[in-house]
């Protein structure tokens, strides 16, 4: 790979990346290295996403985000090198570690995960693949990886736009910010669900299955657009601190 990084081990392999713990011999650090998976080094566009993740994680600076150390390619592999976070992802706590969340644990939880997307919407960064794979807890506190589908939008002037493309830019905005929002609703109702096991065997809706309090509900529908979508961080903080208010008086 690179004289600088010994391999300690694969610590993740996805659609189109192969994730390595490494140990930096001129830091003595851990590191974490991301390749751009062999199979697909000759295909242009994958090569172009790998760039543009990495472009744009040069843009975070974020002390719950990983750190982008430098890149190098060697035989037309591509890698970059992050910090490591010595923590586990939220997937394979639920599922191998059993951990479960109950009401206020989870949405403790969107609390802090919501603290993250604002900074990245303040941004222009829309991530774009909020999923428990990708969140990262360690002493309860919350990390956020994988920027490989993320987008940054880049704000021209009015005047330099045609009022059509203006609006095309402000709809894919507007897309990309619902997304996001959606995807904190199922990352919710994920964390929800671990404390309630399936005992029917004909699976209820959520509404029906899970016992929240009415804030909470609300919450979720409004995240799930099964009512008017929310419009911003904001709106969706205020909500977020009554259900959390909410459930501090019950309990
Ligand atoms: N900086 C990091 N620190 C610690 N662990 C990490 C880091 N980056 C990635 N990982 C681990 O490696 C796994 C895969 O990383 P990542 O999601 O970035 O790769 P990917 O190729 O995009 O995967 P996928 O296709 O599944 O999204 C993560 O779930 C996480 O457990």
């Amino acid at each position: 790979m690179h004289e600088r990084y010994k391999v300690l081990k694969v610590i993740g392999s996805g659609s189109y990346g192969i994730v390595y713990l490494c140990k930096d011999l001129k830091s003595q650090e851990n590191r974490v290295v991301k390749q751009l998976r062999p199979s697909k080094r000759r295909h242009r566009k994958e090569v172009e996403l790998f760039k543009s993740e990495i472009a744009l994680l040069h843009t975070l600076n974020h002390k719950k985000m990983p750190k982008l150390y430098e890149t190098f390619s060697t035989d037309g592999y591509f890698f970059y090198v992050m910090s490591f976070i010595n923590g586990d992802n939220l997937e394979d706590l639920i599922f191998y570690s059993k951990k479960t969340f109950n009401e206020q644990e989870s949405l403790l939880i969107l609390h802090q995960l919501l603290g993250l997307v604002d900074y990245l919407h303040t941004k222009n960064i829309y991530h774009q693949d909020l999923r428990i794979p990708n969140i990262l807890l360690k002493n309860n506190e919350l990390f956020l990886i994988d920027f490989g589908l993320s987008q940054q939008q880049i704000l021209s002037a009015p005047s330099q736009l045609s009022s059509g493309s203006l609006q095309n830019n402000q709809e894919d905005t507007q897309e990309m910010k619902q997304q996001d929002y959606y995807d904190l609703g199922e990352i919710l109702l994920y964390l929800l669900y671990t404390t309630y096991p399936s005992k029917n065997k004909k699976a209820l809706p959520w509404t029906e299955e899970l016992s929240l309090m009415k804030e909470t509900v609300y919450l979720l529908k409004r995240l799930l657009q099964i009512k008017e979508p929310y419009s911003s961080v904001r709106e969706i903080s205020t909500d977020l601190h009554a259900a959390l208010r909410a459930n501090e008086r019950e309990h």
